[in-house]
């Protein structure tokens, strides 16, 4: 079984010097390395595994000279078969190094550039070789022992540069990578070693005290009183790393004659200070880590023939070994990572629990020998290596808890003002102009990081203490911003929902007078039913009524019937106020004194309301008055009366302009509304009647618009469509979002070409009119440019005026009723209660 599913690559690098997983340099490494370093700048958590590669080293004379057999078989991919006693076992890992594997590949091709690449970004990140004794841990980290103490100013031979470890190497890149950070960027490094269960500073090796491993919050586990120098370049990088190796603990055993004795590591802190990608003027100081740990070998006992010193030293470091390898299991298992992780149980995994189960990113080499010799050694590592595969690490980056504190809050009034913005802009209220407290909290930041920059140029001024009150004033400040901000947000939310209480209930009410009005008409229809039916005609003027006969038949579009100027009218046998259309209209309840109607244009004196509040008899005179029509008026008694123009067939015009044609593709642009060919709107109520040329959609949306924004009217034949049914249209449709609310949606039927409107915006609010089979719009057309801007009170105020002629009509509508009433009552006395009836039009 392989310990983890591959893919052979298909050309296998058997031929390299070592073999990747499913070409992990190129996928997986650069995967889930760059992944997590797109995350920089935020919070934002990634999981990721960490990352093991394994290096067999060649067998060393001591092996040869035994005869031991080679016990690794090298399958490609990051594949390996090892023998085990003639039992096969096979494992796989991110990348393996076979023996020829040079220094040079092991750093090139390990993921130590991306680890590197990562600190520099603010991540937390640990190299670690781990193997047993001998297997070359100190060899790969810092090359042969020689290349460290080979001083060619004290005789010995120059170091050569092919030897030298995945250390000096780091060291090397990155200060070459820190020159492209264009902000300050100050590297600091220290050097421990874990000794006998002791912490020992490598650069302080006078001070005989061993240094306490702490704990805080906000660092987590850390060495106290720690020696840091600061390296400017790669020489002092080297010396520290000279230093540490020459007072690292040693000695000599059976398995190694310069075996490690202690667990080391060295540790550079990069802070590197980058702009805030969202703020020019804001830089970041991001601290990242950059760990190397070199940890004592596990070893046999009876094959390192340890005694005494050297016998406690391998049960210490064994001891130490094993909590690292239960950490390990603990993590690798998913049910166990949730429970108790035993870090505390050494110092080296007190140490390591940030690069093993915390934020940081962590490449594992695992080192084994192929010597028969040690197979069981070399499984044991293999296994480790295993589990260490299966541990997920959430890195993040590491910035100055203050720093990344304000950070936070100045995003955060960022969100606020824009909220705030927002919120004003829906409530209509005038924007605010930048307040005393942002304005003085963005100069403050200002000098705030000018200040920085001189200090940190500076060296005589208190740096320190001129940040920190800064720091902390500004903290307060952006506190307080913050907070009025927020109460301020959370009042117009308030607001918000109280206007849109409002509309609910204005719209309900709208609902329940519509259906009023449909009953009014119904019970209009039922008294002017039968013959004598009051009809009102289509096109034309109404009828003429001869004095004693029936009803005159209207000419269809022709001219009413002229009236006798001077003479009497034919029925002035009859009592005047028992005429109102060819004569003096009846006089109801002595207020309408009005002459008779002339040209078909009403004139008259407005109705006077009723004491009963319902709306007077009144006389009503033929002709369309799109000026007049509903929806222009919001208050119903002062305009004249017309007669039940929801009964009328829909009046034909011949008014739109030429260029109001689709051919059915396209769209307005701006608004990403799409043709509704093949698609008829659900909200159409069928073909329009006035056939038009062709011309493109988008044009004709246009023109539609600009139509609209000049406030004049449209005069296409509509198919009918009472207010009713637009009023639903407008306002009924549900979780109208603020960004829906802002255009009209104007559709073409595919077929018959010609225009309708799909949708009525309400932050347009424009209206059927029924009468005049107009569309308009009652908004003030400078909202209609803003089309981004949701408009809650548009909202409110189109329903409320929409519920202003729903009323107006009611008004009308039992008006008419009220005078069907009158006139039955009349004829009915005049001409007995057989007669028939024609009641209109006026
Ligand atoms: N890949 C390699 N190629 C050549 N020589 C190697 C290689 N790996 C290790 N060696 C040599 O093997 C010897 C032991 O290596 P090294 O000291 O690095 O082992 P170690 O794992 O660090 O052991 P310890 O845990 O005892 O410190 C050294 O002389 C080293 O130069």
């Amino acid at each position: 079984m392989w310990d983890l599913s591959v893919i052979e690559p298909e050309d296998s690098p058997r031929e390299c010097a070592y073999s990747v997983l499913s070409d992990y340099e190129d996928e997986r490494s650069s995967t889930t390395l760059s992944s997590a370093a797109a995350t920089e700048t935020s919070d934002d958590h990634l999981d990721d595994h960490i990352n093991v590669v394994l290096r067999v080293r060649p067998l060393n004379s001591q092996e040869q000279n035994r005869n031991d057999s080679f016990c690794a078989q090298f399958h490609g991919g990051g594949r390996l078969e090892v023998q085990n006693f003639n039992q096969p076992k096979q494992f796989g890992y991110n990348v393996v190094f076979e023996p020829e594997a040079t220094q040079e590949d092991i750093f090139d091709n390990s993921g130590m550039k991306k680890l590197i690449d990562m600190a520099l970004n603010g991540y937390a990140c640990t190299a670690l070789a781990f193997g047993q004794t001998g297997s070359g841990k100190t060899h790969t980290m810092t090359g042969p022992p020689q290349q460290l103490y080979e001083d060619e100013f004290e005789g010995g031979k120059h170091p050569d540069p092919d030897m030298v470890g995945l250390m000096q190497r780091s060291f090397t890149y990155l200060l070459k990578q820190a020159e492209g950070v264009t902000g300050n960027k100050v590297i600091r490094a220290s050097y421990l070693e874990i000794y006998n269960e002791q912490v020992i500073d490598l650069l302080n090796p006078n001070q005989k005290r061993y240094l306490q491993v702490r704990w805080s919050k906000n660092k987590g586990f850390y060495v106290e009183n720690l020696f840091v120098a600061e390296c400017e370049c790669v020489d002092d990088l080297m010396a520290v790393l000279e230093e540490g190796m020459r007072n690292r603990q040693t000695g000599s055993h059976g398995l190694n004659e310069f075996s490690s004795r202690s667990h080391s590591m060295l540790t550079l802190t990069i802070d590197t200070e980058q702009q805030d990608p969202d703020d020019e003027n804001l830089y970041l100081t991001k601290r990242g880590k950059l760990t190397f740990v070199d940890l004592a070998g596990s070893e046999k006992v009876k094959d390192s023939e340890s005694s005494d010193q050297m016998l406690k030293e391998s049960n210490n470091i064994n001891r130490s070994l094993l909590v690292l390898g239960n950490c390990i299991s603990s993590l690798g298992d998913p049910k166990k990572r949730q429970g108790h992780i035993p870090y505390r149980d050494s110092k080296l995994t007190k140490l390591l629990a940030d690069s093993l189960g915390g934020n940081g990113v962590t490449l594992m080499i695992a080192c084994v020998t192929p010597s028969s010799h040690h197979v069981h050694e070399t499984i044991n590592t293999l296994r480790y290596a295993s589990r260490a595969k299966k541990i997920k690490t959430k890195p993040i980056v590491k910035m100055d808890p203050r720093e990344k504190l304000i950070l936070s809050l100045k995003r955060e009034v960022k969100i606020l003002r824009n909220e705030n913005v927002y919120l004003r802009q829906q409530l209509e209220f005038p924007a605010k102009p930048k307040g005393e407290l942002q304005k003085s909290n963005d100069e403050k930041f200002m000098k705030f990081l000018k200040t920085q920059g001189k200090e940190s140029n500076d060296p005589k001024t208190n740096a320190k203490g001129g940040t920190e009150a800064g720091l902390y004033e500004m903290l307060q400040e952006y506190m307080i911003e913050n907070e009025s901000l927020r109460s301020e947000n959370s009042e117009m939310h308030q607001a918000k929902d109280r206007i849109k209480r409002e509309q609910q209930l204005m719209y309900r009410e709208n609902e329940r007078l519509s259906k009023h009005i449909e009953r009014l008409e119904r019970e209009m229809r039922s008294q002017g039913g039968g013959n004598g039916g009051w009809q009102r005609q289509a096109n034309g003027p109404p009828p003429q009524r001869q004095a004693n006969g029936p009803p005159p038949q209207r000419q269809a579009n022709g001219p009413p019937p002229q009236r006798q100027s001077n003479g009497p009218p034919p029925h002035q046998n009859l009592p005047p106020d028992q005429y109102y259309d060819q004569g003096p209209p009846p006089p109801r309840q002595g207020i309408n004194k009005a002459p008779p109607p002339q040209n078909n244009q009403w004139k008259g004196t407005p109705p006077q309301r009723p004491i009963n509040n319902r709306a007077p008899v009144e006389q009503y005179v033929p002709g369309p008055s799109p000026q007049a029509g509903r929806g222009k008026q919001s208050t119903p008694p002062s305009g004249p009366k017309r007669p039940p123009h929801r009964l009328a067939d829909p009046i034909a015009r011949s008014a739109i302009p030429p260029d109001y044609i689709q051919n059915g593709v396209g769209g307005y642009p701006d608004d990403g509304y799409m043709s509704p060919r093949g698609r008829p709107s659900p909200l159409h109520n069928g073909p329009i009647r006035q056939e038009v040329p062709e011309m493109t959609t988008t044009g004709a949306v246009q023109s539609l618009l600009q139509e609209l924004q000049s406030r004049r009217h449209l005069q296409f034949s509509a198919h009918r469509r009472n207010l009713h049914q637009m009023h639903k249209i407008g306002f009924s449709m549900p979780n109208l979002s603020s960004r829906e609310t802002h255009t009209a949606d104007v559709g073409f039927s595919s077929e018959s070409k010609t225009p309708f409107v799909r949708k009525i915006h309400t932050a347009i609010d424009f209206f059927y009119d029924e009468e005049d089979d107009t569309f308009s719009r009652i908004e003030s057309p400078g909202r209609y440019h803003d089309s981004r801007r949701s408009s809650q009170v548009s909202t409110s105020d189109s329903i409320r005026s929409m519920n202003e002629k729903l009323k107006k009509e009611i008004y009308d509508l039992e008006g008419e009723i009220e005078h069907h009433h009158l006139v039955n009552q009349r004829t009915k006395s005049i001409y007995g209660s057989q007669a028939s009836v024609r009641s209109g039009p006026r």
